[in-house]
């Protein structure tokens, strides 16, 4: 199987490394964009050409551009008969089958997890994928992490939670650094407690049987200082911070 990312950013990046972490052969994963993917085809020992030659090296050509780059993309290059998935944030399967008929499209709204195996990706198919089809593109997605497939409807409510959701959680990471820092401890030692604390967490809670609240619960002895500080998200509305900043994600409008 031969893997083609039209888009060398962020995240096809991340996409490309998911691949390797999953021993997919570097000479099988083509890239093309105008300025990165020759240093990165050089970085990560795979192929970088143009973009039409991607496509046609390619049996799943990976769209990872920006999403108001679509139209002129689609009609310069031919994807005839192609696999093409894309992962561009609000783009529907009807957008893309508007631009880039004659392909057979997958929409796509993975995270950066992606890059260790450890991703979080929904997926919608335009209705001429056939079975054979399908599980090539879900196999693909399977090497970078767990897939499910979604109602489009539901796509901006997945991306928010887990397209944008480790933006989110790295911003918490942040704030615990800082008040880490603000209370006497040195920068590098109160980030890796930081990180450690909600990678453990996050095992945690995915191990037990129980759900988020139950476990915050355990973690306040009566009394204690955790209540203190839960009693502190509370008076400061921290679900309500949360759930607005989920709300501007889902309104906002790529330019
Ligand atoms: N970042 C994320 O976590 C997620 C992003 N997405 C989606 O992924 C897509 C890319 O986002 P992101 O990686 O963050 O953005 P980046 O800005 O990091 O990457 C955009 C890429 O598009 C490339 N590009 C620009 N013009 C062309 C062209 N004509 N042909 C080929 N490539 C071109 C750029 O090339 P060059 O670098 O050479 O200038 C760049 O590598 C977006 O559509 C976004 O919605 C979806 C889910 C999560
Ligand atoms: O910020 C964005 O638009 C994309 C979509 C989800 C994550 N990054």
């Amino acid at each position: 199987m031969t893997y083609g990312f039209i888009g060398a950013g962020n995240m096809a990046t991340a996409m490309m490394k998911g691949l390797l972490h999953a021993n997919v052969d570097p000479a099988d994963i083509y890239v093309s964009s105008p300025h990165r993917a020759k240093s990165l085809a050089e970085e990560l020992h795979i192929n970088a050409a143009d973009s039409q030659t991607v496509i046609d090296h390619s049996d799943i050509v990976v769209l990872a551009f920006l999403p108001n780059q679509l139209t002129e993309i689609g009609a310069t290059l031919n994807f005839t008969n192609k696999i093409v998935v894309s992962v561009l944030a609000q783009i529907t399967i009807a957008d893309l089958n508007q631009a880039i008929p004659n392909a057979f499209n997958v929409r796509a709204l993975p995270n950066i997890n992606s890059a260790i195996g450890q991703g979080n990706t929904a997926l919608a198919f335009a209705d001429n994928i056939d079975a054979a089809q399908n599980k090539i593109v879900t196999h693909f997605w399977q090497l970078l992490g767990n897939s499910v497939t979604l109602e489009e409807e539901q796509f901006a409510i997945f991306s928010a939670i887990a397209g944008s959701g480790p933006a989110y959680v790295f911003k918490f990471i942040d704030a615990l650094t800082k008040a880490g820092v603000a209370n006497g401890l040195e920068e590098t030692q109160a980030a890796s407690i930081a990180t450690q604390t909600v990678l453990g967490s996050a095992s945690t809670l995915n191990q037990s049987d129980s759900d988020a609240v139950t476990l915050m619960n355990s973690v306040a002895s009566p009394g204690g200082s955790t209540r203190a500080g839960l009693d502190n998200f509370e008076a400061n509305q921290f679900d309500d911070v949360v759930a607005k900043a989920i709300l501007a994600t889902v309104n906002h409008k790529h330019a």
